[in-house]
């Protein structure tokens, strides 16, 4: 597997978040991560990228370890992060903010991405906090690709965007995994996550609660329930 999270436990100061956290992302696979509000998804996407002090288990990409590991060797690792908000540099143009993306990589060739998100091309010099949401999400994940990442986190991509517009952002993204990077997507929208994803996690309170392929969660009665809107029909016999 590329991606593996074994046993991570983080949190802010005294505050636990994650409790044993264990997740696995393999090459060229959409890995959905689903649960309630303050369940600690983006806490996990932090602990992957180590924005948060160490507290125990492991992260490793290819074998190389991330935990306690600099900003470089997370670069140099391929992993890039889409935080939720995106993130961009309001004030710079678009052109400016997908060079920064390609900064410690050395890309300079906006070619590739833009071939992804031709909604772009014709906005490079525009600032980018005068994009609309849409294109500020294509923006973000455009900017995390120009490092060539070989495995891409996600956070919240449908976030205050149009659901016709999730659509194509989500089939960008199965394109992207097509060339083999992996992506660990964490989505309010499970039905829309796992329509894309291979496999999922669903994290409640700081845990995995559930694991298993997309079709496995989504015909769970369970996640069917909780997650992808159906209503709760109480059996006859208990009612
Ligand atoms: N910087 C912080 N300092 C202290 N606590 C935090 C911080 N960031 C998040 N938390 C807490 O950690 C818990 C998990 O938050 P997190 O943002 O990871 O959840 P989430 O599953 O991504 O939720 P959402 O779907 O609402 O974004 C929450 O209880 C939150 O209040």
């Amino acid at each position: 597997m590329m991606l593996e999270v074994d046993r991570l436990t983080a949190g802010y100061g005294r505050i636990r978040v994650l409790h044993d956290v264990s997740l696995t992302v393999g090459e060229a696979e959409i890995v959905a991560l689903v649960g309630p509000n303050g369940a600690g998804k983006s806490t996990l996407l932090r602990a992957v990228t180590a924005m948060l002090p160490d507290r125990g288990g492991s992260v490793t990409v290819d074998g190389r370890e991330l935990i306690g590991a600099g900003v470089e060797t997370i670069a140099a690792a391929g992993v890039a992060h889409v935080p939720e908000g995106r993130r961009l540099f309001p004030g710079l143009s678009v052109r400016d903010n997908l060079r920064l993306g390609g900064w410690l990589g050395r890309n300079k060739d906006l070619s590739g991405v833009l071939d992804l998100f031709p909604a772009l091309a014709g906005r490079l010099d525009q600032v980018a906090g005068s994009l609309s949401g849409g294109e500020q999400q294509m923006c973000a994940i455009a900017r995390a690709l120009m490092s060539r990442p070989r495995l891409l986190l996600i956070d919240e991509l449908s976030l205050g965007l149009a659901p016709v517009l999730v659509d194509e952002i989500l089939l960008r993204l199965t394109g992207i995994a097509e060339s083999g990077t992996g992506v660990l997507l964490v989505e309010q929208d499970a039905g829309a996550a796992l329509e894309i994803a291979h496999r999922g996690y669903v994290l409640e309170l700081g845990e995995i609660t559930l694991a298993g392929t997309a079709a496995e969660l989504t015909a769970d009665p369970r996640m069917r329930v909780a997650y992808l809107g159906e209503e709760w029909e109480p059996d006859p016999g208990t009612a």
